[in-house]
Order: C-alpha cells, then structure tokens, then sequence
C-alpha cells in the first residue's frame, strides 16, 4: 500500500511483556505493508493515556485498533468504550492460568460494546493480523488481491503436504 505512510493499525497491548505475543500481529501488517503503530497502553497502569489513545485514533486515521493484553485483560474492553473504530483483542497467555483469564476478560463484552475476540497467544495474535488486513480490503483493492494470493499460498502449502 502506498497512498498513505500515517498509521491505519494501532497495536497496542498492555505491557512491553506482551511484545513476544503481539509481534505476531504487527508482523502480519509489515507483510501486508498495512502501515501501523505499535505502542504499550495500558487501562490499569496508564489510564489517563489510555483514554486519549483511543480518544484521538479515529482522528488521526486510525481505521483498526488491536488491543492485546494479559491476566485482567480490561484494555480491549476499555477501549471499544471509548471509540466506534472496530477493536479487535487478543488474549495474552498468563503464567498462571495459561490465558483463560485474559480470554474470559476480553470475550464476554455487555452488548453494544463489541469487541472482536480471537485465540489465545501467537495464533491470535497473527489472526487479529490477518483480520484487520481483511477490514482494510474493504476499500483497498490491492490489500484483497494481496490478501487472494496469501490465501492461495495457504492452500497450495496445505495441498503439498505429504504424510510420512
Ligand atoms: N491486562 C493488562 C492491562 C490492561 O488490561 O490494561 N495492563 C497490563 N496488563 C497485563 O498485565 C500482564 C503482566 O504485565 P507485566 O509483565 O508488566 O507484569 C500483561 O500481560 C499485561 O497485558
């Protein structure tokens, strides 16, 4: 993508312990040159900063935020409270209960705050990814030809494939 160099993503997750996680979703964008930001916010230990990044991300151009955090995983929710763009979340596999935490914290959203929930760890890292690409190629045509190729590779992996 070339017509814009201001971020269209915003990464954010809730402390630089989460970066092995969620570099999977940044890594994806860079694939995809989505260009993106990524950035440590967190509900619980930089509130006030929380509320301005989600308060101004629609008017800086944002167009998908994806918010990954652990534990008590409270940022995603947070900020699909605080703007309309669409949050996708990614729960954080915790030390002390492999993420079902940090699932059950970001999944069961009140209606009409929606939050679009994905695996725990890496994998949903990559998906959420793979997902914002797909809400871009809503209105940019080479992002769904780039993402008809990627789909294609998958395929064309999965098809050679041998059992031993
Ligand atoms: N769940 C949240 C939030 C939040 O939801 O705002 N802020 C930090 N954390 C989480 O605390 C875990 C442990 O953080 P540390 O490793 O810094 O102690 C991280 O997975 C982070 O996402």
């Amino acid at each position: 993508m070339t017509e814009t160099l201001s971020p269209l993503v915003g990464v954010i997750m809730g402390s630089r312990s989460d970066w092995e996680t969620m570099r999977a979703a940044a890594e994806v964008l860079t694939d995809f040159s989505v260009p993106h930001e990524c950035e440590i916010v967190s509900a619980h230990r930089t509130p006030e900063y929380m509320v301005e990044y989600a308060k101004s991300a629609e008017e800086r151009g944002l167009e998908v935020l994806i918010a990954g955090a652990g534990g008590a995983a409270h940022l995603p929710g947070m900020v699909a409270g605080l703007t309309v763009l669409p949050v996708l979340g990614v729960p954080v596999e915790s030390r002390a209960l492999q993420g079902m935490d940090s699932l059950l914290s970001i999944v069961q959203m009140p209606g009409g705050v929606p939050v679009g929930t994905l695996a725990i760890g890496t994998a949903g890292a990559k998906n959420a990814g793979l997902l914002a690409v797909r809400i871009l190629a809503g209105s940019r045509p080479e992002l769904r030809q780039a993402l008809h190729k990627f789909h294609q590779g998958l395929t064309d992996h999965v098809r050679q494939d041998k059992l031993p």
